[in-house]
């Protein structure tokens, strides 16, 4: 696929999707380009693996639209990964399981630093090791867009530090787009372009700088998170309820795109 910086890889245009006719993602706009690292925050259940699903087109959406870049290739790396437990499985053979061939299986491997484990089984894997296997096995075919589902869980405070730093490398090798989820606000701040709180809407988006210091932000995530990243103060104009409905204020749509300089 062939797209210059400039063009979005996605463009998501008032997504919304519903689960029994409740909203679980609110009319949601943003886009991910070449070279950006998107981080997608927000508390539990706040819509952020929704959105990721309708971003991969296996989540149906139920109203906006989602534009791909033509034949877009999609690198994913999932939350969790039901594994049978009774079924032999080396790491040779669940990167083989993509097709790739063996050569390029290993470079993968070697690109994620777990090229000695290739014969190991994977059930005998360390959660930083499998979350490296999962991230070998969404680069082996050079994607366009990487999208990860909390990347680090499971990975020790360390562990996430490189394998943060390890996404942005292979952001810089193939010059791919990343949209993330995570929850370890610390590292995002420190390993992201651009940050999206989300919370069923987008309740604020920017620079991982300016964003610890948005109230909406401060209102989600609580004062001490807040405060042990930054403090600043910005008008914010409407509040959540313990669902994220806002229920005071302008209407969410208005607020959505408002990124800090
Ligand atoms: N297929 C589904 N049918 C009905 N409800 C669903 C479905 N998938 C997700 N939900 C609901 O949508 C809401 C958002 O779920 P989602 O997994 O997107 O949240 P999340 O922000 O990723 O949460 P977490 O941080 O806990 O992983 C939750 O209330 C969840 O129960």
């Amino acid at each position: 696929m062939t797209t210059t910086d400039a063009e979005p890889l996605v463009r998501l245009d008032q997504v919304s999707v519903s689960f029994n006719e409740l909203p679980v993602v609110d009319r949601v706009s943003l886009e991910v380009r070449r070279n950006d690292i998107v981080t997608i925050i927000g508390p539990n259940g706040a819509g952020k693996t929704t959105l990721i699903k309708a971003v991969l087109g296996i989540q149906p959406v139920t109203a906006g639209r989602i534009h791909k870049a033509h034949r877009l290739l999609i690198g994913y790396v999932p939350q969790h990964l039901e594994l049978q437990p009774t079924l032999p499985l080396s790491v040779r053979r669940f990167m083989a399981l993509t097709g790739a061939p063996e050569t390029e299986c290993q470079s993968a491997l070697a690109r994620t630093g777990i090229r000695p484990l290739f014969r190991k089984s994977v059930h005998h894997l360390s959660g930083g090791e499998m979350q490296r296997l999962l991230l070998a096995r969404a680069l082996v075919r050079k994607p366009d867009l990487l999208v990860l589902d909390e990347p680090a869980q499971g990975v020790d405070i360390n562990g996430q530090a490189a394998l943060y730093e390890l996404i942005r490398d292979v952001r810089d090798e193939l010059a791919c787009g990343v949209i993330m989820i995570s929850h370890d606000l610390h590292l995002v701040m420190a390993a992201t372009d651009r940050v999206i709180c989300l919370n069923q809407h987008v309740c604020c988006s920017g620079y991982p700088a300016d964003i610890s210091h948005d109230p909406a932000f401060v209102e989600t995530f609580g004062q001490p998170v807040a405060e042990s990243l930054a403090v600043y103060h910005h008008h914010h104009n409407h509040s959540h309820d313990l669902h994220g409905d806002v229920v005071d204020g302008e209407h969410p749509e208005h607020v959505e795109h408002h990124v800090h300089s």
